[in-house]
């Protein structure tokens, strides 16, 4: 396994050693001691499943009083995987990185408690797993629309993706901004 350190601070592309045969392959997915050791070493409690298909784009959300590290990879299919550092302190705050995870390459990203995360589906389908370091709190929930021109994200796609009703009327970066000056 080998695990890159990316250009937000905290946030780690990871690459699974892959076990390729005859049948197709096998890959460990997480390992307790190994992902400690590199660093992911908070304790998940939450494993999530999402299906989605081509131009679903999912994001970018974070929870405000209970964020979530997460470790995200693609089963099946492909996405640009996007986090966006949103904590206050960080001296990468504002920046985004992405990376396309898809089930050819196995790669996965952590992104650790505080950032916002989301990610557009660029194959038919993807299947999409994730690790979470604390449960879902619908109440805490927290989004920053895709598409703010103040984060710049370069999506890789030519098409307009497809959102949630709540997505399409996420706040911009500027009002989440505000918030943390109150
Ligand atoms: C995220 C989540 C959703 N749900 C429910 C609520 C709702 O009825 C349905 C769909 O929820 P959403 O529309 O929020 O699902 P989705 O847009 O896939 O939300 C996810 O997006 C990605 C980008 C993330 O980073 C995740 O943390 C999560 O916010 O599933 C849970 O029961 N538990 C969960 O942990």
């Amino acid at each position: 396994m080998e695990v890159i350190k990316t250009t937000i601070e905290g946030v780690m592309l990871v690459k699974p050693k892959l076990f390729s045969d005859g049948r197709g392959y096998f890959v460990e997915t997480w390992q307790k001691e190994r992902y400690e050791g590199c660093g992911i070493d908070l304790a998940f409690v939450q494993d999530n499943h999402s299906k989605s298909s081509k131009g679903i784009l999912r994001g970018l959300h974070f929870q405000k009083n209970h964020p979530q590290g997460k470790l995200v990879m693609v089963s099946y299919g492909e996405v640009y995987d996007v986090a966006v550092d949103i904590r206050e302190n960080s001296p990468t705050f504002g920046k985004w990185y992405g990376a396309i995870l898809n089930q050819e390459n196995q790669n996965q990203l952590w992104i650790p408690p505080g950032l916002a995360h989301g990610f557009v589906v660029l194959s038919d389908t993807a299947y999409f797993h994730y690790k979470c370091t604390d449960y879902y709190h619908p109440n805490d929930e927290g989004s920053i629309r895709w598409n703010d021109p103040d984060l710049g994200i370069e999506w890789p796609i030519d098409f307009e993706p497809l959102l949630s009703a709540k997505d399409s009327k996420a706040p911009w970066f500027k009002e989440f901004r505000k918030e943390l000056v109150k």
